[in-house]
């Protein structure tokens, strides 16, 4: 089994105007609510790829009743912890260029997060659990740490996808698998990087601190990907892009479920980079037809 947490969770609205135009009124042309967050993301891919999943987290108030009816529409196996406080709204502005606005995030009481850490007792040896996206506000990054302690605990395997010093203090702990975008590796050593040996030098030294898998995505750029043994690169297949909310969960979602499959890294990556390309050239996340349909356009390169 495959659990994907989603601690805090979002609607995504998802909203488009022509030009936008700051301190006036902008007229949208187009609206959208989605539910989102990046694990829930990446059990949409997971259940595209028929891999067996359970997406876990907070939900709570009227936005996270839409998620759990939402959800329910799309067969996405959850058993999200009930919170009281409303789980927030993210708002996507598509304009001349792609603008986040990430809320902070509600507030869960002891008795709540109690309740949350107790689901981890069912994990069993076997099992991978991933780990994406923020963390509440009222929680530090021990919070992470002390879950994946009790996965590993377990005999299971678990991935990681967050960012900064919080990624970094989980490595010792050998993640299966990190996906740190190019710019978030750059933050990671506080650094700049000039070309692709400076890149694959800090992706090397993720694996040298623990993690087994580094994949290091690029955008319309492609990716790279470290196994334990080899160096390989793509270029991402080409498209028009939609909405590029969720590529990165869906590359990494990709390689999860093509890897639990059959264990080839090779293909493994080429199945990221097919779920990733596919989630950036559709609005919602990619579908399984949408995959399949990229796949003949990868080709993998053997770096070393
Ligand atoms: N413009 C694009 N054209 C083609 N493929 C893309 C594009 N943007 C993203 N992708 C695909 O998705 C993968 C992950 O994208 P990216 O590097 O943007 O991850 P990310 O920064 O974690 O994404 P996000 O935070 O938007 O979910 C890329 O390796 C590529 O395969
Ligand atoms: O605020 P976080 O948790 O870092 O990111 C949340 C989020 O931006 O990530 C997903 C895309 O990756 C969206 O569905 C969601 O709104």
């Amino acid at each position: 089994m495959i659990y994907t947490v989603t601690v805090n969770p979002a609607i995504d609205y998802v909203v488009q105007t022509d030009h936008l135009q700051l301190g006036l009124v902008n007229r949208l042309q187009h609206t959208n609510f989605i539910a989102g967050g990046k694990g829930i993301n990446v059990s949409k891919i997971l259940n595209q790829l028929d891999c067996q999943n359970t997406a876990w987290g907070f939900l709570g108030g009227f936005t996270g009743q839409f998620l759990t009816t939402t959800l329910k529409n799309e067969q996405i196996n959850s058993d999200f912890t009930s919170i009281a406080d409303n789980t927030r709204i993210n708002v996507k502005l598509k304009s001349d260029q792609e603008t986040e606005m990430n809320a902070a995030g509600p507030h869960v009481t002891e008795q709540e997060l109690t309740a949350f850490k107790r689901q981890f007792e069912q994990v069993k040896a076997g099992d991978t659990v991933v780990f994406s996206g923020s963390l509440l506000p009222q929680l530090t990054n021990d919070f992470y740490l002390e879950l994946i302690d009790l996965v590993v605990a377990q005999g299971a395997e678990f991935a990681i996808d967050t960012t900064g010093q919080a990624l970094l203090d989980t490595l010792a702990k050998k993640p299966l698998v990190i996906k740190p975008n190019h710019h978030e590796l750059a933050d990671l050593f506080k650094t700049t990087l000039h070309n692709d040996e400076e890149l694959l030098s800090y992706a090397a030294k993720l694996q040298q601190l623990g993690a087994k898998h580094v994949l290091i995505s690029m955008a319309g750029a492609g990716a790279y990907y470290l196994s334990p043994e080899h160096i390989y690169h793509s270029a991402a297949p080409k498209g028009h892009v939609v909405n590029s909310v969720g590529a990165g969960d869906s590359m990494l979602a990709g390689f999860i479920g093509e890897f639990s499959k059959h264990q080839d890294p090779e293909t493994a990556f080429k199945y990221g980079l097919a779920c990733g390309s596919a989630t950036a050239f559709t609005e919602d996340i990619a579908t399984i037809d949408q995959i399949n349909a990229l796949l003949p356009q990868i080709k993998i390169d053997l770096v070393k």
